[in-house]
């Protein structure tokens, strides 16, 4: 495959400190399709990555699969901030579902939080909490009952624990429905991992699952009622998350998609932000007309790029 002509390498800023990054930044990159995103996160390496490059070469190459709906339903993402800053993220967002990042803080600071998010959205709006797999069992089941308590009722928990016998055992325990995330997305083989003993929902991400294609696969394969999520892209990479929450079959959740206002600018003037709760479903990626601001003439992205790119063509 012949490398694309045009290139942007960007870094935006995150606005708040999210999954231990400070910065987010990739690759963008143009084909006869329009324009695809290549952004795995720094620390992973090239076998990682092949599956984001997977993703952003269907978007910039091939176009997606038909949507069956106009508009997605989205949550907001609270990250790990201060509960007065956690009530300002939800009320400003227009969602009436709420996503908090627990398990990095103290319980009692994840349940201040909670309350506050609470607060925010009143008693109709949906609560769901992700830990990102930093509880053994016995302390997911006490955080999840504690937590399930200050938000006054939780939706789900999202990946507790590691692995699937772990989140069948707080499944079985903690009274509250169970997501699977990383259980799915950094599984050997996506489609084949048996989810649908050990959880109640199924998160899916369009890059690390190969694009809007194989993610459609997973979902199907699964068997569980899905929620697409984001990887921290820019418009860009989100447009292919939203065009797979389109094209599923089923939406019964909010996607978690909202991320966009987690990073300190755009690289577009069409940004994915959600007005009221929901996103337009588009049938290409916006224009990046503004990555000229921030642009970063890293090289060693072009070099990944490069690199990657070699292992998926072979
Ligand atoms: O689901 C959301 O609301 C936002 C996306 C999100 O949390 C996320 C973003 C980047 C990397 C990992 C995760 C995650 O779900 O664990
Ligand atoms: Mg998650």
């Amino acid at each position: 495959m012949r490398l694309n002509r045009l290139v942007h390498v960007y870094s935006i800023p995150m606005r708040a400190r999210f999954r231990g990054i400070t910065r987010r930044t990739g690759l963008l990159f143009e084909g006869p399709a329009g324009w695809g995103e290549f952004c795995p996160f720094e620390e992973y390496d090239d076998a990682e990555s092949a599956a984001w490059l997977a993703c952003a070469l269907e978007a910039a190459h091939e176009g997606w699969p038909e949507p069956v709906r106009t508009r997605i339903p989205v949550n907001c993402t609270v990250p790990v901030v201060s509960p007065e800053r956690a009530h300002e993220i939800v009320a400003r967002s227009g969602c009436s579902t709420a996503k908090v990042k627990v398990a990095e803080s103290t319980l009692a600071e994840d349940c201040a939080r909670l309350e506050a998010v609470r607060d925010a959205l009143g008693p109709r709006g949906f609560v769901r909490v992700d830990a990102n797999m930093m509880w053994d069992v016995d302390t997911a089941v006490t955080a999840i009952r504690a937590m399930d308590k200050a938000a006054g009722g939780l939706q789900y928990a999202e990946q507790p624990c590691r692995t699937l016998d772990e989140l069948a055992a707080v499944r079985r325990k903690a009274g509250v429905p169970i997501a699977a995330d990383e259980s799915i997305r950094k599984a050997e083989d996506p489609v084949k991992v048996a989810v649908s003993g050990a959880a109640d929902i199924a998160v899916i991400k369009v890059a690390p699952l190969g694009g809007v294609r194989k993610a459609l696969e997973v979902a199907e394969a699964c068997g569980l009622p899905c929620v697409v999520s984001s990887a921290l892209e820019t418009s860009v990479g989100m447009a292919a998350g939203v065009a797979l929450a389109a094209a599923l079959p089923e939406l019964e959740y909010a996607c978690g998609l909202a991320t966009l206002q987690l990073l300190d600018g755009d690289v577009t003037s069409d940004s994915l932000v959600p007005v009221d709760g929901y996103l337009p479903v588009l049938t290409k990626a916006p224009v990046p007309d503004r990555a000229e601001e921030f642009e970063s003439g890293d090289r060693a992205w072009v070099e990944r790029y490069e690199r990657v790119l070699a292992r998926v063509s072979r």
